[in-house]
C-alpha cells in the first residue's frame, strides 16, 4: 500500500498539567512508562498502526497544558478526535476534562472524544469516585476508563482504539485548517521497545512543536541530535 492511501487519524491528548498526558501518550505508543517528562511546548508524535487489519497513520500531539486552565482551540480544531484525561487524585482536574467537553460539545463538526481518568494505582489518594468520571463520559455519549499509565494497562490501547474507530465514523471535516504531515521530521529510532539508550518509538517520529506551529503547511526544520530522553 503506498503511504498516501493509509488512512490518516489525527488526535489530540489534553488535560490539566501533571494528569500523565505526556506518560500516557508515550506507554500507548511504546509499551513503556517515562516516569519524569520535562518539556515546555507541545509533542507530536506520528506512528503507523495495525488496526482492524489494515493500517493507520496516526499523529498525536500531547498538548503541553501549563498552568493555565484555557481550552486548547487550536489543537482541538486540528485533530479528528481528542483524548481528554483527568487525574482521579485531582478535582480541578476533572472540572477542566469538564469544561473541556463542554467547548469540544459546542463545536460544529467537532472532534469525537474519549474520558480518561489517570493514575487509578493512587486509589488511597482519590477525590473522583469512578462512576463520577463515567457519569460524566455517559453524559456525552463517549467512552471512558480508568487507568494506571504508571502500571501494565492494556486497557489503554483498547481506548486509543475505540476513539479512532469513533473517529473515522464522525463525517470528514470539510476544512482542514491545517497540515502537519510534512512536519514529521525527527526520527527516533527503529527499533522501538527494549532499547535502553533511546526512548524509541517504533516506526514513528516525535517532535517538540508550539501549536501555532500546526498551523504551518511548510515543513519544520529538522532539530538536530533530538533525542527522547533528553527532550520528554
Ligand atoms: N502514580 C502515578 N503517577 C503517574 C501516572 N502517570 C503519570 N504519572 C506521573 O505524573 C507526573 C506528570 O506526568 P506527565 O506525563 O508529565 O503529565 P502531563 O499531563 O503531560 O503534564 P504537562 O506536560 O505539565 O501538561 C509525572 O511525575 C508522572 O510520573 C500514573 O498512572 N500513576
Amino acid at each position: 500500500m503506498r503511504s498516501e492511501d493509509v488512512p490518516r487519524v489525527r488526535l489530540a491528548v489534553i488535560g490539566n498539567a501533571d494528569v500523565g498526558k505526556s506518560a500516557l501518550t508515550v506507554r500507548y505508543l511504546t509499551g513503556r512508562f517515562i516516569g519524569e517528562y520535562r518539556s515546555n511546548t507541545d509533542l507530536l508524535y506520528n506512528k503507523t498502526i495495525t488496526l482492524n487489519g489494515g493500517l493507520t497513520e496516526v499523529e498525536i500531539v500531547d498538548v503541553y497544558a501549563g498552568n493555565a486552565d484555557d481550552f486548547p482551540i487550536e489543537q482541538v480544531l486540528w485533530a479528528d478526535a481528542c483524548m481528554v484525561v483527568y487525574n482521579i487524585t485531582e478535582r480541578r482536574s476533572l472540572n477542566y476534562a469538564t469544561k473541556c467537553l463542554g467547548e469540544i460539545k459546542a463545536l460544529q463538526n467537532g472532534p469525537s472524544a474519549y474520558l480518561i481518568g489517570n493514575k487509578a494505582d493512587l486509589d488511597h489518594l482519590r477525590e473522583i469516585p469512578e462512576k463520577e468520571g463515567a457519569a460524566l463520559a455517559a453524559a456525552h455519549s463517549i467512552g471512558f476508563c480508568e487507568v494506571s499509565v504508571a502500571e501494565y494497562t492494556p486497557i489503554l490501547s483498547k481506548a486509543f482504539e475505540k476513539l479512532i474507530i469513533d473517529s473515522r465514523a464522525q463525517p470528514q471535516k470539510q476544512i482542514r485548517k491545517f497540515s502537519v504531515s510534512k512536519m514529521l521530521g525527527t526520527l527516533m529510532g527503529s527499533s522501538g521497545y527494549g532499547s535502553s539508550r533511546n526512548l524509541a518509538i517504533n516506526q514513528g517520529t516525535v517532535i517538540p512543536c508550539h501549536k501555532g506551529e500546526l498551523h504551518k503547511t511548510r515543513p519544520l526544520k529538522r532539530r538536530q541530535g533530538f533525542m527522547a530522553t533528553s527532550s520528554l
